[in-house]
């Protein structure tokens, strides 16, 4: 990657041929070594805005730059996206070993970091990938997703399988990982346990557009106390309150039926 990982979107509008949905005017920038998190109700459009930054959508030449290079015209090199797609690939279904999944990815070339994530994940490497859990299978996924040393990083929640004690270990290792390279990560996700602390801007979706993002610490001030009323963290209250009124302005969908 030419320059530091910085993500520039600069008045993106993206509408889906056919459909009059997508994302519209969002601009934002988040700089190198920011951990965001893209919070926003079912349909906001985290995924859409995830991929389009990961260049596997055309977008308008000059709304998106990562590290100063427009991701849909140019190969992007150190950019990892892990999302559906990803996790529905049926390679980690097959009868294989995971030292095997993970030689085919590159795991000889960085085997202190193969063995990292073997540990962090606790992986046992005699599983074959047909005859283990779903969860098991997800750790193997992200440990051959993330053994590449990445620059910037998309996330499209991959962790729903994950327990709570390995999911938290993914998290340090993530926020670590920041902080010790260059390198830049966006996580859209749901789940918001484990992530008091975690990150450092936090953009939030509605209908298509990014209603508000910031500094995650100034957006959690207005949040009294470490824990809120609901006996949530901060950022749990913060994001109930959001999609409280999110629903409000939007109104329920089973209204459209009845109209
Ligand atoms: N391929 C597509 N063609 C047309 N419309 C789509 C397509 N993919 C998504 N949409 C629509 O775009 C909107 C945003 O979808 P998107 O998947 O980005 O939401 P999301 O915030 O990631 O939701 P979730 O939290 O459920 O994953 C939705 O209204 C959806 O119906």
């Amino acid at each position: 990657m030419p320059a530091p990982p910085r993500i520039i979107v600069n008045n993106l509008t993206y509408i889906f041929p056919e459909y009059p949905t997508g994302v519209r005017n969002i601009t934002l920038d988040l700089p190198p070594g920011s951990r965001t998190l893209l919070i926003g109700a079912n349909g906001a459009g985290k995924t859409t805005l995830l991929r389009l930054l990961a260049g596997k959508r055309l977008c308008p030449p000059k709304a998106i730059s990562i590290g100063g290079v427009n991701p849909f015209n140019e190969t992007l090199e150190g950019v990892t996206y892990l999302g559906l797609e990803w996790v529905v690939n049926p390679i980690v279904r097959n009868d294989v070993g995971v030292l095997e999944l993970l030689r085919s990815v590159g795991g000889d070339a960085y085997p202190e970091r193969r063995d990292e994530l073997v540990s962090l994940l606790d992986i046992d490497t005699r599983w074959r990938m047909h005859a283990v859990s779903d969860g098991e299978r997800r750790r193997v996924q992200l440990a051959m997703g993330l053994l590449r040393p990445w620059t910037v990083l998309f996330l499209d929640e991959i962790t729903v399988d994950l327990d709570v004690l390995s999911r938290a270990e993914f998290l340090g290792w993530l926020k670590r990982e920041t902080e010790q390279r260059e390198c830049t990560i966006v996580y859209a996700t749901h789940i918001l346990d484990n992530l008091a602390g975690w990150p450092t801007h936090l953009v939030h979706m509605s209908l298509g557009a990014v209603k508000e993002w910031g500094e995650a610490d100034k957006m959690l001030q207005a949040i009294d106390g470490t824990v809120g009323r609901t006996g949530n963290s901060r950022l749990g209250e913060l994001v109930l309150d959001w999609l409280k009124e999110d629903l409000k302005v939007r109104g329920p969908r089973s209204n459209l039926l009845l109209n």
